[in-house]
């Protein structure tokens, strides 16, 4: 059924959440090999939005029901009980806020704090009971070619320049074997937001290899990895012209993302005209 925003706070409660979340961040900074925990932020609150299932107005952000045992044990979402951890002192601290406000506000503080476009938030996210939960298998699976990932992103209503500007998001942090069966990049994981990873796609040379996983991979010399999923951007005509253009123009690539983001993260509710956006201040605009 449809989502309704409720929101009792005002803007500057929510500011104070994000400067809790974003201070911890700079605090907490050997995570990952001193990566951070900004990273598998942006994955925790990707992953709680991309259960939605348009048909149905199921999954989604709304509910918070990553919080319960099926969902958090997804095998899709191995790793992201990493980041839970990490903001289970910021739900104490603000008792008030509902998890799927602070899956998806930590998700914006990650972004913006590493330097990414601004994302617009709206607070109204309401906790639902466990029965709501989605099922296993609503994330997109890695080896997937551009065929798959065009159809997967049409169950969220996402055209082709909105899915090449969120994959975007893989310039950030990195694979882990132990997660996903995947492996890298090596040494050159970041955790500054940029359009390097479409740069990366169009100039590394890349080998398809079986990795110690037994999964299929792309590795470059320089020590960069893509998944398949990853690779399909480049393998699709269509797919291949945005890369491109994002590899040239970063601004186009941030101001893309920003809208697909705040998309993604408010799929399947409806916001009433009380809930105003929120465009929150980073640290540095504070200091
Ligand atoms: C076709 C779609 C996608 C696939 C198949 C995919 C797959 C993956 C996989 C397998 C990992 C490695 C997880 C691990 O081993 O720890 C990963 C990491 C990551 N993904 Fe994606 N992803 C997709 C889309 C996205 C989107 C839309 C976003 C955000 C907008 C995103 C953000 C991230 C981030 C930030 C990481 C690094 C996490 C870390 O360093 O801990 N991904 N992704
Ligand atoms: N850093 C990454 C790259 N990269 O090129 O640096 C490519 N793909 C990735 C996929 C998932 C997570 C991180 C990735």
């Amino acid at each position: 059924g449809l989502h309704i925003a409720e929101c009792q706070k005002k803007p500057e409660d929510y500011q104070k959440v994000y400067n809790a979340i974003a201070t911890k961040l700079r605090d907490e900074d050997e995570y990952d090999n001193y990566i951070g925990y900004g990273p598998v932020l942006l994955r925790l609150a990707w992953h709680v939005s991309g259960t939605f299932e348009k048909k149905d107005n199921s999954g989604g952000s709304f509910g918070g029901t990553y919080r319960f045992k099926k969902e958090m044990e997804d095998p899709s979402n191995k790793g992201l009980q990493n980041g839970f951890k990490f903001l289970s002192s910021i739900q104490e601290q603000f008792p008030w806020i509902s998890h799927g406000d602070l899956y998806t506000l930590a998700g914006v503080t990650a972004i913006q704090e590493m330097q990414g476009p601004k994302i617009p938030w709206r607070a109204g996210r309401v906790d639902q009971t466990e029965d709501l939960t989605p099922d296993n298998g609503r994330l997109p699976d890695a080896k997937g070619d551009a065929t798959y990932v065009r159809n997967f992103y049409k169950r969220m209503n996402f055209e082709d320049r909105e899915v090449v500007a969120l994959l975007g998001a893989h310039s950030l942090g990195k694979t882990h074997y132990e997660n996903s069966g995947f492996e890298g990049p090596w040494g050159a994981a970041t955790n500054v937001f940029s359009n390097e990873y479409f740069n990366n796609l169009i100039n590394e040379k890349w080998e398809f290899v079986k990795n110690e996983a037994g999964n299929m991979q792309y590795n470059s010399d320089k020590g960069f990895m893509m998944l398949p999923a990853d690779m399909a951007l480049v393998q699709d005509p269509k797919y291949l012209k945005i890369v491109k253009e994002f590899a040239k123009d970063q601004d186009a690539f941030f101001n893309e993302f920003g809208k697909a983001f705040t998309k993604l993260i408010e799929n399947g509710i409806e916001f009433p005209k009380n809930i105003k956006t929120t465009v929150f201040k980073t640290l540095d605009e504070q200091e």
